[in-house]
């Protein structure tokens, strides 16, 4: 349904140039759900915007629902819907006027497009409404208007720039409970842009991240889970010197064996192994093995894992990207494979060398641990802080 190859797309400002795509690879097939994130300014609406014809790519090339983005984009708009981020009604029309419209100018009759108005009205829980004027609509009507006036000439491909954002958690659930119908009725194509991630987590069949123009993942959230972020293992001691002490443990059975370099004023040390000596050093169970990327998920990230312990700071824990043992004040976290496996294995090593731990748990990773995991920083701070525009070319 979607194959694009190497799209580019760069714009030219005052001084120079920012590449906002740079040179990215997708390929969808017809039914999937795909969500597409990114942090703030990573090129997710330029990408859509090239794949549903409306900016031409500054190189390299694709076809959506069978047809080129540059060649036929007419042949394009024919066969996918595109729900932009703004709304796309106008305020004057009645809103089944407004579909009417709308199907009018995708060359249906007059009564062809009547009838589709009707549908989609229903379709998304609008007919009650179907005299008013878009502007009296709460936002989450509104949104739904904007996604009936995409599928007015039933697309088999949807593109949803940012469907649910700015809305209330009800009215985020109704338009996902719409977007999932329209799949699961219909068939449909969905690939859509949102920054929950919860969402995306627990929606889409597939997630692609991309950053700085460039994809950085892509598969099921699930394996993108496992393979890039792993499970935590999180067990408390009464004292900082325990923690330390755990924590060279933890170093020995997750492979790995940091060259722990003079301590800086914050006591902070940090030492960098390959990723590598954690597959090698897996135990019989696998539970603390340690993966790079699965074969399916595309990580393009330096596959370097840092073992850090840091007695000082407590937002360390959080901090230091894709760390296989971290230690805060008298609480160590270990980032294993299986976590439910190897808490047990831990806690048995803990006690034979008299290291007594007071609380233990585990921690399933989030689509954040995988972003923070590739780019050493999460999404939620690259939104706090829009990545820098590139540098002029
Ligand atoms: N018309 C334009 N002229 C100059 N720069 C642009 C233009 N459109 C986008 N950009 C730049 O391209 C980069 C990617 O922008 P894009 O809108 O694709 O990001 P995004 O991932 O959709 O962000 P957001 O989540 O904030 O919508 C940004 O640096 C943006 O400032």
């Amino acid at each position: 349904m979607i194959h694009a190859r190497g799209l580019t797309r760069s714009f030219k400002i005052k001084g120079g140039a920012v590449e906002a795509v740079r040179g990215i690879d997708i390929d969808v097939e017809a039914g999937q759900l795909v969500a597409f994130l990114g942090p703030n300014g990573a090129g997710k609406s330029t990408s859509l915007r090239m794949l549903t014809s409306l900016l031409p790519p500054t190189s390299g090339s694709a076809t959506v629902a069978g047809h080129d983005i540059v060649k036929d984009p007419g042949g394009v708009r024919a066969r996918i819907g595109y729900i932009g981020q703004k709304n796309g009604s106008g305020e004057n029309f009645r809103i089944r006027d407004e579909l009417v419209s709308q199907g009018r100018c995708y060359g249906l009759s007059r009564a062809q497009a009547r009838v589709r108005a009707d549908e989609v009205l229903q379709q998304l829980d609008l007919a009650s409404m179907a005299t008013r004027k878009p502007g009296t609509l709460s936002g989450g009507q509104r949104r739904r208007l904007d996604i009936a006036l995409g599928l007015v000439h039933r697309p088999d491909l949807l593109f949803l720039d940012e469907p649910s954002t700015g809305l209330d958690p009800q009215s985020r659930a109704n338009i996902w409970e719409h977007i999932l119908r329209l799949r699961a009725e219909h068939g449909t194509t969905l690939f859509l842009t949102t920054h929950y991630l919860e969402e995306a987590d627990s929606m889409a069949e597939r997630v692609i991240i991309i950053d700085h123009g460039k994809i950085i993942a892509d598969g099921t959230a699930a394996q993108l889970k496992s393979d890039l972020a792993g499970d935590r293992i999180i067990v408390t001691f009464s004292s900082e010197s325990d923690a330390v002490q755990a924590a060279s443990i933890a170093e020995r059975m997750t492979g790995t064996a940091p060259a722990v370099t003079a301590a800086p004023a914050a006591a902070s040390t940090q030492a960098a192994v390959s990723a590598g000596a954690f597959a090698q050093t897996a135990t019989p169970a696998g539970a603390f093995a340690q993966t790079a990327a699965a074969p399916a998920a595309t990580a393009i990230a330096d596959p370097v894992v840092s073992a850090t312990v840091s007695a000082a700071s407590a937002s360390a824990v959080t901090d230091v990207a894709g760390a296989a043992v971290v230690v805060s004040a008298a609480v160590v976290q270990v980032r294993v494979a299986q976590a439910g496996a190897a808490l047990p294995e831990y806690l048995r090593a803990l006690e034979a060398a008299g290291v007594k731990a007071i609380a233990a748990e585990t921690s399933r990773p989030t689509l954040d641990d995988v972003f923070l995991a590739l780019t050493g920083r999460t999404l939620r701070e690259s939104e706090a802080t829009p990545v820098a525009e590139p540098a002029a070319v």
